[in-house]
């Protein structure tokens, strides 16, 4: 297929590793050679191996991607860089990870670098090795300082792969990762990192990759255990496709969820139902001085402030709760005369205090028992050994007291006791008295609220801050609460400084991933004003910058490009410059017709993954039905509980954000469906537009949308 010299030489060096790994694997799954001493050890080695085989066997068709060719202590050495690191004990097939050390050499431009063992090493080739089914399929030399250096060879390599059609899922980059993505994935463990990019420069794709990243043993004490990790998308049916990409990142048992269902199952409300009304209001308002009171409500709710606020009103709460409470209670320790425990009221309010100093991550409730617990065992002497038969007969009237003490501190009632008394608001003294009164109104009252047991996206937060100081924020093990090892949040720009300071709670220090894009902002009332602002409650946090775009052909780009510039004077993103086919317009004629007709084009023009966006999802519902007479079977991805597998499908754009397919159909590209004069509907009109690959079609019976037609 290649004429590449070296492709025969390749070839041969692919089949001896594809072998070397087949007898690898053959030599671990042989039970006879695992076994031990007595079954208890030739069990745990026969499972060891089994493992060990079945996280090599997937990469045997595919067992590298590319070589780097060194020269280092005066020896000259060829690294074969994969997906799956592997060790040759028979022969010289090694293959090294590529999210390595070494595996970093690959990606970045550098020429030379510091091996371990010290002195200079020098790059001499990097070399792409396109292999699929254990055949090579062809020979790319990235850089050859024997052929003038580089060869423009990376770029050719990424166009390949991005002229490929889209999947069902996320894909992994591994093979083809750019310098600056690699720098800002492999940015120093422990650090948090913001990562600002555009819309389709790879923030979400990067976001995972560094996960994987931070899974590897080189990382030390910083080295993340993925059931121990959790990623935050906007919505389930996009939680469900970015999730496809973990496997391929040998990544398993990641959380990968959405923020109200994290924060509703860490209440224990999984049935609460989250609404957004500021949304709502100012989507249908057309009275600015509300709209702008439900915005600047909306945005105090969410400031950092509000932490302390809450502290400070459960302070005064608890103490209250305290007063003509304590404990005097008959103990028994084996050879000592019966005992007597005694608490005053007074010595229970210093115990708080103390836990308010201490602030537990498990919550004061946990904090305040311990605290008794130990208080006890200091004061009546108790010897390590009796320890835990105090502990058990102080269990129930401890459990008794705590209830009296936090009676009734559930999150959302006690939120909303919070936001309900000025007093209370006032309280730390944080607050001004124009934010107390700007909290005590109500622009949201004209919007209808669920029947159901519901909170608003702007409350959650407050809740889950009594949530935190009261039962504590975390991972859930068993019944202890943990920090998580690493946390990534897609679309970071919509999550509130508090929710950022409570995520930097429940997560080991500096292991946040912020991926986000200030310029694609649909919820700005929600989200901070900037990347400082998210700074000041990450303590060290790098702001790194994806500066090109990979997603769509340059006309696809270009179309997108006008319509975001006139919102967002940034717009001037630079893709890489792919082309592809005209965007294909088509009015004059009733819709269905029109989409019916748009969905055979793409077809016929070789695309399989298509998508018709529509503004809401009850257009894509009836539009889905009404299709079928028009012989066009598009499946309808309308509620959060539908998933993407690829094919014909039909959804409204708040659930194609994130989602990108071979071909997009914007249904209803007017100006009636999309409002010129609002930003937010031109917003989510770039968001419809930006979801194609390489075919994008705009559709309206009557006149297409100025901006695009
Ligand atoms: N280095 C790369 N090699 C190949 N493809 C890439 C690379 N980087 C990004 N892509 C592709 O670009 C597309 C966009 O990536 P991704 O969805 O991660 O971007 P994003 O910045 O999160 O976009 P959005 O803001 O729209 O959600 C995907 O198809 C991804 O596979």
């Amino acid at each position: 297929m290649s004429t590449h010299p070296d492709f025969d030489l390749e070839k041969e060096h692919l089949a001896g590793t594809v072998a070397a790994m087949l007898r690898q694997i053959e030599f671990w799954e042989d039970r006879d050679r695992n076994a031990g001493a007595d079954l208890e050890t030739s069990i745990i080695m026969a499972d060891e191996a089994g493992e060990h085989a079945a996280m090599l066997s997937p990469h045997v068709h595919q067992p590298y991607f590319g070589s780097l060719k060194v020269r280092a202590g005066g020896r000259e050495q060829t690294l074969y860089i994969g997906k799956h690191g592997f060790q040759d004990v028979k022969g010289p097939h090694h293959v090294v990870s590529w999210d390595s050390e070494v595996g970093s050499l690959f990606y970045t431009q550098a020429l030379e670098w510091t091996p371990r063992r010290g002195g200079k090493g020098v790059i001499r080739r990097r070399r792409q090795l396109d292999v699929a089914k254990k055949q090579l399929m062809r020979v790319t030399d990235l850089y050859d300082d024997e052929r003038g250096g580089d060869t423009g060879g990376r770029e050719e390599v990424l166009l390949r792969r991005l002229n490929e059609g889209s999947t069902a899922g996320m894909r992994d980059v591994v093979e083809t990762l750019q310098p600056e993505q690699n720098e800002a994935m492999r940015y120093p463990a422990g650090t948090p990192v913001i990562i600002q990019g555009a819309a389709g420069s790879g923030k979400t794709t990067i976001g995972f990759h560094r996960l994987a990243w931070m899974t590897n043993r080189e990382r030390g004490v910083h080295q993340a255990r993925a059931e121990a990790c959790m990623v935050l998308m906007p919505n389930r049916v996009l939680a469900a496709y970015a999730g496809r990409i973990l496997p391929e990142l040998d990544l398993h048992a990641v959380n990968v969820t959405t923020p109200e269902t994290w924060a509703t199952g860490l209440l224990g409300l999984e049935k609460l139902e989250v609404t957004d009304r500021t949304l709502s209001l100012l989507l249908t308002d057309r009275d600015n001085t509300r709209r702008a009171l439900a915005w600047r409500r909306a945005k105090l709710l969410g400031d950092a402030r509000m932490l302390d606020v809450v502290r400070t009103h459960l302070w005064h709460r608890w103490n209250a709760g305290l007063k003509g409470h304590g404990l005097n209670e008959p103990l028994e320790v084996p050879g000592r005369a019966p005992l007597t425990f005694t608490l005053t009221e007074a010595d229970l309010a210093g115990l708080l205090r103390d836990v308010f100093a201490q602030d537990p991550l498990d919550g004061y409730r946990a904090g305040l028992r311990r605290a008794i617990e130990a208080e006890a065992m200091d004061r009546l002497n108790v010897p390590e050994e009796h320890a835990p038969g105090v502990r058990r007969q102080l269990s129930t009237p401890l459990t008794t007291l705590l209830g009296r003490i936090f009676a009734g501190t559930t999150p959302v009632t006690e939120a909303r006791r919070l936001l309900g008394d000025p007093d209370a608001l006032k309280a730390s003294g944080l607050l001004t008295d124009r934010e107390v009164q700007l909290l005590m109104t109500d622009p949201l009252s004209g919007i209808p609220t669920p029947r159901r047991a519901h909170a608003d996206a702007t409350e959650l937060p407050v809740m889950l801050a009594v949530q935190a100081f009261t039962g504590g924020i975390g991972r859930a093990v068993g019944r202890t609460l943990e920090p998580f090892d690493h946390v990534v949040l897609d679309e970071a720009q919509d999550y509130s400084p508090l929710l950022y300071a409570l995520l930097g709670r429940a997560t080991r220090d500096g292991h946040i991933t912020a991926l986000g894009d200030l310029n694609q902002g649909m919820h700005g009332y929600k989200g901070p004003n900037n990347w400082e602002a998210v700074q000041a409650i990450l303590p060290g946090a790098q702001v790194l910058t994806l500066s090109r775009t990979y997603r769509s052909t340059r006309q696809i780009t270009q179309l997108g490009a006008r319509i975001a510039s006139t919102y967002n004077r940034a717009a001037d993103v630079h893709g890489v410059d792919r082309d592809g086919a005209e965007v294909q317009r088509y009015s004059g004629a009733p819709e269905l017709e029109l989409l019916a007709r748009a969905v055979k084009d793409a077809q016929a023009a070789g695309h399989e993954n298509i998508a018709i966006v529509t503004r809401r999802g009850i257009d894509a519902d009836r539009l889905s039905e009404a299709l079928r007479d028009h012989d066009t079977d598009a499946q309808p991805i309308t509620t959060q509980e539908h998933r993407y597998r690829g094919g014909v499908v039909i959804l409204p754009v708040n659930l194609a954000k994130g989602l990108e397919f071979s071909a997009a159909i914007v249904a209803s590209a007017n100006a009636e469906t999309y409002d010129e004069s609002t930003e937010y509907e031109r917003r989510l009109l770039y968001v419809s537009a930006s979801r194609a690959l390489h075919w994008l079609a705009l559709v309206s019976a009557g006149e297409l949308h100025p901006l695009i037609a």
